[in-house]
């Protein structure tokens, strides 16, 4: 398998919400796990980012919004509204704000499910109630869940089902307002109600959201993407929309990969 082959596709720079530039990753200063990615995410899509066990997706979802600084070193540019927000002197905690994280197993704090909606904003020192009542709705009907809790809103989230506890995940994420989601195979957990469910939900958030979606699941990333980046021990192979990816891929590897031969 050749993996210098690369097929990366750009889009004009006002289209852009957030890129990066020969984004490199060494884990404990010296292994390196990811090689010069350089991809930008189109504003109001959603991409996935596929490639077998290992390949560094999460790696790279992870560091883009700076969750791997603890762990590796992280060289290269992460552009957003033309700053390089991978600069030493970026306020992370607001950063994370503007780019926030759902994880691959939902993680609601041990609270009502109001109070994980409102944990950031009461943190940072928002106290009027009516407006944060204003959010914790806005917030789950967003993450299509309002239906489902609105008569229960201090009532534990940890009595939640699995998918409902991941809309209000997404829900507690959308509640700081942020711009970019970051999503790490967010539907693995889930039974296939729930994943349709969260699906339906991803693909409503995209007229206001630019979301990145680490995903296994190569109908999944059919079903609701946009575009597709493939990546293989590291490199980024291809990166098209995802019609191309998974119907005329450019690259013999990625062909490979989408067949099923490998990962
Ligand atoms: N904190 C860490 N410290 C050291 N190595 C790590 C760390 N996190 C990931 N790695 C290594 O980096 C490589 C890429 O891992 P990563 O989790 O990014 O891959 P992935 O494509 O997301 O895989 P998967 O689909 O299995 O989640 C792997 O070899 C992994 O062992």
């Amino acid at each position: 398998m050749d993996i210098k082959e690369s097929y990366v596709k750009t889009f004009p720079k006002d289209e852009v919400a957030l890129s990066t530039d020969n984004l490199s990753v060494l884990y404990g200063g010296k292994v390196q796990k990811l090689f010069d990615a350089s991809l930008s995410f189109k504003k109001n899509t959603i991409t996935a980012l596929i490639g077998a066990s290992g390949s560094g997706k999460s790696t790279f979802l992870r560091s883009l919004n700076r969750m791997n600084d603890k762990v590796a070193t992280i060289n290269g540019k992460i552009m957003f509204h033309g700053l390089d927000v991978n600069k030493p002197n970026i306020n992370v905690y607001e950063l994370r704000k503007s780019i926030g994280m759902v994880f691959q197993r939902p993680n609601p704090f041990p609270k009502s499910i109001r109070e994980n909606i409102i944990y950031a904003l009461k943190a940072d020192g928002q106290t009027d109630k009516q407006e944060l009542d204003r959010i914790v709705e806005e917030s789950l009907r967003a993450a299509a869940l309002w239906d489902e809790v609105k008569d229960k809103l201090d009532k534990s989230a940890l009595a939640l089902s699995g998918g409902q506890q991941q809309r209000l995940c997404i829900a507690r994420a959308l509640a700081v307002k942020p711009e970019i989601l970051l999503l790490d195979e967010p539907a693995s957990a889930l039974d296939p109600v729930s994943t349709s469910k969260l699906e339906d939900t991803l693909k409503q958030l995209r007229s206001e959201y630019t979301m990145v979606m680490v995903t296994h699941n190569m109908q999944q990333a059919s079903r609701i993407s946009d575009y597709t980046a493939f990546f293989h021990l590291g490199h980024v192979v291809e990166y098209d929309s995802t019609a191309n990816i998974f119907t005329n891929p450019k690259g013999s590897l990625t062909e490979d990969y989408i067949q099923g031969s490998f990962g």
